[in-house]
């Protein structure tokens, strides 16, 4: 089998396409346009490649961008008190700070500080626990934009076996939140999973995000099976002193067996910055009081 290719790329701009539509109907009946802060500390290049990327996407969604780059030897408290000046700020909707912090940053603590209501990366404990028990929230960007592929590929996701490979906080564990939400059966396995290559054979979803360059191999994968790669690991390629990026999955071996994959690059990067623009305007939405239509993104 030749697995489909998921157009991550595609489906993400056609989402940054609705998000302008829905910015504009917010404008008008707002008043002023819906803002999105981002914060970033130091100057990790990757950071400052994602950083770039998230403000121009922001701008052409029709919404406000706000960056504030503060120094690498920032004080703590001096990060948390730019965070409540974002929070008391009426034209931010929306506040990302950049991670990973510094060393000498709690990240905990900072995430603590963001109000629950412009935490867009729902990385805030209290948006963790609304996901957990079914509430409103806001939902991290990655996995909500891995369930969109999926529900785009699959409709119906219910009765099917997932297997999530990684458990951070970030990606895996609201993974796991959100196809438990969708009547999946739902596997976490991590670093520590006994017989791995047997547990994710049982998948009809494979979502993985261990950040272990193209450890999924072929015969893991259940013949037709859909696979997510949210890994994105920057690799040396073959011509000396280049590199490239791969994903968690080897790509040209599973994509013989899968019955669909996302590449990488281009497939859940983009989406983590498409949902990224579509929780801000939710944000907006919802601190100006304002309807929006729970199907309308
Ligand atoms: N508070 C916070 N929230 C984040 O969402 C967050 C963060 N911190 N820190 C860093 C990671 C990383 N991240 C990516 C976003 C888009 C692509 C993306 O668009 N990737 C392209 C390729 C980009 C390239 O060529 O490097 C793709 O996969 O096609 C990748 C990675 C968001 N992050």
């Amino acid at each position: 089998m030749t697995a489909a290719i998921i157009d991550g790329k595609a489906f993400a701009a056609n989402l940054r396409a609705k998000v302008g539509e829905l910015a504009a109907s917010f404008e008008a009946k707002a008043g002023r346009k819906a803002g999105l802060a981002v914060v970033l500390v130091g100057e990790d290049p990757a950071s400052q490649v994602y950083v770039r990327s998230k403000g121009k996407s922001t701008l052409e969604a029709g919404m406000n961008s706000f960056e504030h780059k503060l120094p690498a030897d920032t004080a703590e408290a001096d990060l948390l008190a730019v965070v409540e000046k974002l929070n008391a700020d009426p034209a931010v909707d929306g506040i990302l700070v950049q991670l990973p912090l510094p060393r000498h940053m709690d990240e905990q603590k900072v995430i603590a500080t963001i109000s629950p209501d412009k935490d867009v990366d729902g990385f805030h404990v209290t948006n963790a626990g609304r996901l957990a028990v079914g509430q409103p929230g806001f939902v991290p960007c990655t996995p909500l934009g891995c369930l969109m592929l999926l529900k785009d590929r699959l409709g119906d996701l219910s009765g099917l076996d997932a297997v999530v490979i990684g458990r951070s906080n970030i990606v895996g564990k609201p993974m796991a939140q959100l196809l438990i939400a969708e009547s999946c059966t739902v596997t976490v396995a991590h670093s520590r999973t006994k017989n791995l290559a047997d547990v994710v054979k049982r998948a009809d979803i494979v979502v993985a995000a261990v950040g272990r360059p193209e450890m999924v191999k072929a015969d893991w994968i259940k013949p037709g099976a859909t696979v997510i790669d949210v890994g994105i690991n920057r690799v040396p390629a073959a011509e000396e002193g280049k590199t490239k990026l791969v994903g968690d999955v080897d790509y040209a071996g599973v994509a013989e067996v899968a019955g669909a994959i996302t590449p990488v690059p281009g497939g859940v990067g983009p989406m983590t910055i498409a949902v990224l623009l579509r929780n801000a305007l939710v944000a907006a939405f919802r601190n100006e009081g304002l309807d929006l239509p729970a199907d309308a993104i």
